[in-house]
C-alpha cells in the first residue's frame, strides 16, 4: 500500500534520525542521482554526455537536487544550474563548484538552455513552501514553462520533481498556481498527500519513494493508494463448500430505454465477478441484458448487494420509482448498494456507509447542490477531496468521486486515491462498468461489509482498481470502449489474485 503523510509529520520523523547524525540529505541525493541516470540511459541510451538543468530553490529541496546534480556532473553528464530561490544552500553551492556546476541567473538564456536538456530537475520548493510559488521560484517556472513551448514535444526534457513538483500543494492536493508538471517524482522517506490527490496528483508523473528509514508508526495515513496485493487481500476466492448465494448475488436496477446500453454494461462488469446476478428493468432493456447475459436472472428476490442507477436520467420518474423503492428496502435491511448517475436523485437524506455513491464531479455538484451547498463542477475538480468529504458529512455515505484519480472516503475511514486506469478509459459507459465492479465487490463481501460499513471504501477502491487495470489491460496503449473493460475485468482480476 503507497501511504502519504503530511510535511509536518515527514518533518517530525526526520528530527530525531537527523539529531543522530543520520545522513538523510546523503540518501536522497544517492537515490536522486541513480534515478536521473537511469532515465537519461532510457531516454538517450547513455549517460556520459546527456544534459541536465538543476533549477535550485532556497531550501533543502533545491540542495537535494543541486547535490544530485554535483554526482551527475562527475558521471559525465552536461549540468547547468539556475538559481530559482533568494539563496542556495551552502554546502550544496560548493559540492556543485567542485564539480565545475556554475549557478546561473533565472534569465531567457538559461531557461532557453534548460529547455533543450535532456532532464530537468526541479528543486525549488519541497515539503517547506508555503503557498504556491512566488519571487524567483515563480519566475523561473513561468519562464521555463513558456521556454518549453518553444521546443518540438518530442524534444523536450523528462521532468523529475525532487519530492513534490514545486508550487502544489503538499498537503492537500490544489495546483494554486503556475506549476511544473513532472514525468516522475523521486519522493522521499513516504508520499506526500498531493501526489495523490488530484489535481496536484496529476502533474507529478510516477511516484517513487525512496526508503530513509523514518518511523512513521505514529504518523496517521493521509491517503493511502491500494496496490495489488492489498486488492488481492481484500477480494474474496470462492471455496469448495461455496455456491452461487454463498459468493454473493448483486441486484441490479439499471438502463432505461433511452440507455438500455448501461444496464448491459453493468451487468457484463459484474456477472463474471458474483455468484448471480438478479436485474430489474423494463422488457426492452432485460431483453437487451438476457442477450448478452443469458445467465442473468430476471425478476425481484433477495441479493447481498444492490446497484442503482446506471443509465437512469435524472428525470426518469418511472424508473426512479423503482430505484428509490429498491433503495428504501435496501437500506432499511442494512444491505451494501451503490447508487450511481440518476439514483443520485432519490438518495435518501441519511444513509449509512454500506451505501457508496459513485458521482463524477458534476453529479457531486449536483449532490451538494441540492443539500443546500451552492457548489459548481469546477470547484470540484479544483477541491475534489475538500467536496468529497462535506458530501459524506451530508449524506453519511461512503462516496467515491471518479476521475482520473478517483478518491474514495466514508464517515471517518482513510481517503483512498486510485490512480490503475488510463485516459483511453474517459469513453461513454466507463462509468457504468465501474458501478458494476463495486456491486460485485460489495456483494461478494455483504456480511462483512454489514458486520463493518467501513469496509465499504477499501472494497471500493479495490473494485476502482480493478476496474482501471482492466482498462489498461484492455487498452494496451490504444483506444478502447466500455464494452472492451467489461470484458476485461474477469482476466484481470484472475491476474490480480494470482500470487
Ligand atoms: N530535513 C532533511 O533531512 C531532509 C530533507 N529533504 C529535502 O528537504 C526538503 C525540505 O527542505 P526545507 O525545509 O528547507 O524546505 P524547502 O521545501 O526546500 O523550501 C523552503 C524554502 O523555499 C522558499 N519558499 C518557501 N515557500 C516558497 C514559495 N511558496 N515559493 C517560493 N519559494 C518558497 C523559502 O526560502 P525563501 O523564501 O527565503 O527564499 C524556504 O526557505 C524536502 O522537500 C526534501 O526535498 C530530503 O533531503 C530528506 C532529508
Ligand atoms: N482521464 C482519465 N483517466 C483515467 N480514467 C478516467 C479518465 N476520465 C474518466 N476516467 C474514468 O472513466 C470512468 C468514467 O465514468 P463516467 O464519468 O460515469 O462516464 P459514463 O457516464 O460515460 O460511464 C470513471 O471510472 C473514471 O474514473
Ligand atoms: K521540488
Amino acid at each position: 500500500m503507497l501511504i502519504a503523510r503530511r510535511a509536518r509529520d515527514v518533518t517530525a520523523a526526520e528530527a530525531p534520525l537527523l539529531a543522530a547524525g543520520v545522513p538523510l540529505m546523503a540518501t536522497a541525493v544517492r537515490a536522486l542521482g541513480t534515478a536521473v541516470a537511469g532515465l537519461l540511459r532510457q531516454r538517450c541510451g547513455r549517460v556520459v554526455g546527456t544534459s541536465v538543468a538543476v533549477l535550485v530553490g532556497s531550501g533543502d529541496n533545491g540542495a537535494d537536487a543541486l547535490l544530485a546534480g554535483a554526482e551527475l556532473a562527475r558521471r559525465g553528464v552536461a549540468v547547468i544550474a539556475i538559481r530559482a530561490g533568494s539563496r542556495v544552500h551552502d554546502g550544496a553551492a560548493r559540492a556543485a563548484h567542485r564539480t565545475g556546476i556554475t549557478l546561473l541567473a533565472p534569465g531567457a538564456a538559461a531557461l532557453a538552455r534548460a529547455a533543450r536538456c535532456d532532464v530537468v530537475l526541479d528543486g525549488v520548493t519541497g515539503i517547506g513552501a508555503d503557498g504556491p510559488l512566488r519571487g524567483a521560484g515563480l519566475d523561473v517556472v513561468v519562464g521555463l514553462l513558456a521556454a518549453l513551448e518553444a521546443v518540438p514535444r518530442p524534444d523536450r526534457p523528462l521532468v523529475v520533481a525532487v519530492d513534490v513538483p514545486s508550487g502544489i500543494g503538499v498537503d492537500d492536493g490544489t495546483v494554486a498556481g503556475p506549476v511544473l508538471g513532472a514525468d516522475r517524482t523521486i519522493t522521499m522517506g513516504t508520499a506526500k498527500p498531493g501526489l495523490l490527490l488530484p489535481p496536484a496528483a496529476l502533474l507529478a508523473g510516477e511516484v517513487d519513494v525512496v526508503d530513509l528509514g523514518l518511523d512513521l508508526a505514529g504518523a496517521e495515513p493521509a491517503v493511502v493508494r491500494l496496490e495489488r496485493a492489498d486488492v488481492a487481500r481484500l477480494w474474496p476466492v470462492p471455496g469448495p463448500t461455496d455456491h452461487k448465494y454463498t459468493r454473493g448475488v448483486l441486484g441490479v436496477v439499471a438502463g432505461s430505454t433511452g440507455y438500455p446500453g448501461a444496464a448491459v454494461l453493468a451487468t457484463s462488469a459484474a456477472a463474471p465477478l458474483v455468484g448471480m446476478v438478479r436485474f430489474l428493468g423494463p422488457d426492452t432493456v432485460v431483453d437487451a441484458v438476457l442477450a448478452r447475459h443469458p445467465e442473468v436472472v430476471h425478476g425481484d428476490g433477495r441479493a447481498q448487494a444492490w446497484l442503482v442507477g446506471p443509465g437512469i436520467g435524472v428525470d426518469d420518474g418511472e424508473r426512479l420509482a423503482q430505484v428509490r423503492e429498491v433503495l428504501e428496502r435496501a437500506v432499511a435491511h442494512g444491505l451494501p448498494a451503490v447508487v450511481d448517475a440518476g439514483a443520485l436523485e432519490v438518495l435518501p437524506e441519511r444513509v449509512g456507509a454500506q451505501v457508496v455513491l459513485t458521482p463524477h464531479a458534476g453529479e457531486l455538484a449536483r449532490l451538494l447542490g441540492a443539500r443546500g451547498e451552492d457548489v459548481a463542477r469546477e470547484d470540484v475538480e479544483a477541491r475534489p477531496l475538500a467536496h468529497l468529504r462535506r458530501a459524506v458529512a451530508l449524506t453519511g455515505a461512503t462516496v467515491l468521486l471518479k476521475g482520473a484519480v478517483t478518491l474514495v472516503a466514508g464517515p471517518g475511514t482513510a481517503v483512498h486515491s486510485q490512480a490503475d486506469g488510463t485516459a483511453w478509459l474517459a469513453t461513454a459507459g466507463a462509468g457504468d462498468v465501474l458501478a458494476g465492479v463495486v456491486g460485485a465487490a460489495l456483494a461478494v463481501r455483504s456480511d462483512d461489509v454489514v458486520a463493518e460499513p467501513g469496509l465499504a471504501a477499501p472494497l471500493a477502491a479495490a473494485a476502482a482498481a480493478v476496474h482501471g487495470r482492466a482498462a489498461r489491460r484492455a487498452s494496451g496503449g490504444g483506444p478502447i470502449v466500455a464494452g472492451d473493460v467489461a470484458r476485461a475485468v474477469a482476466a484481470t482480476l484472475a491476474e490480480v489474485l494470482r500470487d
